[in-house]
């Protein structure tokens, strides 16, 4: 966990003064549209992108894939408000130079987009990024034929010879530190030569429903993919070399940042919409429905939208959090207002993420008089009478909307920085002072 950031940059953090019932509609998918950029910018054949996530992630990978030869044109949707994407795709080339930012999806789906580029491509990105597992990557690149200069610690910065192809093949894997690191070289495989067969060799695998994402975009652009959910063998997922088609997509809300819309329902034991929730999704945050429910709320999904009910009650949950690490914050947020303990569990590799989230999560909650405490894989979460003061982001988009969530209950909750939240979210502030305008009287 990085040290406090200055502090002058303060959110005073909303106070509900009322149960909220509000529509919240939620921008794009970061984790669909980074994917679909990569798989665009790979396709033999144009292809678009509607209603994409423009945050901070996104327009990192788009910037990115530009720098390589990509044409990414902005179009005007059917609706006139410019909600489109056209990807041109091209032959990639260096010399460039990628911005990865801290978008884990940046830094570790580009590498091997780059090992298929002709000329050299430099990664670099914030100092956080430096310290963000990358080795997996690195290393199955190396095997798999690519010439990598980096510091000799397996982490950014780096640069990536691209020769303009590259063999693929088999390759082991330890993905335990991040999913990302599979899906990273099952998006490319197909354009390697031999496709790719990856064996992941580690003690646990995160975020599975991040690579079933990954799966099921390939297979919609044409990519052949055995998976172990298909008959295949555990841990092993190929995908055969071929052409992908240009698509016509429609990013999906995203539903990690729904979270602290439907977590403000429970909260305040009011009612938020989120429209367009998707019937069927690979999103981890469709699992919110059943966790928010756990936590004491009610939900319907409907063809217009998702409709989240808070009780006015709010319970403590006992849940294995491995598959949807994402979450975690905002649960924690909601854990610590609740009305009995809570223990998240299988999350030791948020210790990577954005910052060292159960670090920054136990002391932030705690200096607003919380008591939590990290275990070897989580957090235990004892509900206390917590008190305002300043909450620490750590440049953590997800701590940010996590301390909004407890402003709600608690007065005096001051957001550093909040302004993080453009990583995923840009419009945050608007959107939640947005929501609370709608509070019954
Ligand atoms: O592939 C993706 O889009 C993501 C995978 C997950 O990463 P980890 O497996 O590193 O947790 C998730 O936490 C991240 O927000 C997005
Ligand atoms: C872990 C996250 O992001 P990243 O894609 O940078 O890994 C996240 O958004 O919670």
């Amino acid at each position: 966990m990085a040290s406090n950031p200055s502090d002058t940059a303060l959110w005073p953090a909303p106070h509900a003064s009322a149960a909220v019932d509000a529509t919240v509609h939620v921008p794009g998918s970061k984790s669909v549209t980074n994917r679909a950029l990569v798989l665009a910018a790979l396709a033999s054949e144009p292809g678009w992108l509607r209603r994409p996530l423009r945050s901070r992630d996104t327009l990192l990978m788009a910037a990115a894939l530009r720098e390589m030869g990509v044409g990414i044109e902005e179009g005007v949707g059917p609706d006139g408000t410019g909600e489109t994407w056209r990807v041109l795709p091209a032959g990639l080339r260096g010399p460039a130079t990628v911005d990865v930012g801290n978008a884990g999806t940046v830094m570790r789906f580009l590498p091997p987009v780059a090992a298929l580029a002709d000329g050299p491509i430099r990664f670099d990105g914030d100092a956080r990024s430096y310290e963000r597992p990358l080795t997996g990557v690195i290393d199955a690149l190396r095997a798999l034929g690519a010439r990598i200069d980096d510091d000799g610690r397996g982490a950014l910065p780096l640069t990536v010879h691209g020769g303009g192809a590259l063999d693929g093949g088999p390759v082991e894997i330890d993905a335990s530190s991040s999913s990302q690191f599979v899906s990273a070289l099952l998006l490319s495989g197909p354009r390697f030569n031999q496709g790719v067969e990856v064996r992941h060799v580690g003690s646990s695998l995160p975020s599975m429903p991040h690579i079933r994402m990954t799966v099921d975009m390939l297979r919609a652009v044409g990519a052949q993919v055995d998976t172990p959910e298909s008959g295949g063998e555990p841990n092993v997922w190929r995908v055969t070399p071929g052409a992908l088609l240009g698509r016509d997509l429609t990013v999906e809300p995203d539903l990690s940042n729904a979270q602290p819309f439907l977590a403000a329902a429970l909260v305040t034991g009011g009612k938020v919409v989120i429209p367009d929730w998707p019937a069927r999704t690979t999103q981890p945050g469709d699992r919110l429905r059943e966790i928010f429910t756990e936590m004491g709320g009610s939900c319907e999904l409907t063809e217009y939208g998702l409709v989240f009910t808070g009780s006015g009650a709010i319970h403590g949950i006992d849940a294995e959090l491995g598959e949807v690490g994402e979450l975690t914050p905002g649960i924690a947020a909601v854990a610590a207002l609740a009305d009995s303990p809570s223990t998240l569990r299988g999350v030791s590799h948020l210790r990577l993420h954005e910052t060292d989230r159960l670090a920054a999560l136990t002391k932030e909650i705690n200096e607003l008089g919380g008591d939590v405490t990290e275990t070897a894989d989580g957090l235990h979460i004892r509900p206390r009478r917590l008190h305002g003061g300043i909450f620490h982001t750590y440049e953590d988009h997800r701590m940010a909307t996590a301390g909004a969530i407890i402003g709600l209950a608690v007065e005096g909750v001051q957001i550093e920085n909040v302004a993080t939240t453009a990583k995923t979210l840009p419009d945050f502030p608007d959107m939640w002072r947005g929501m609370l305008g709608s509070e019954k009287a």
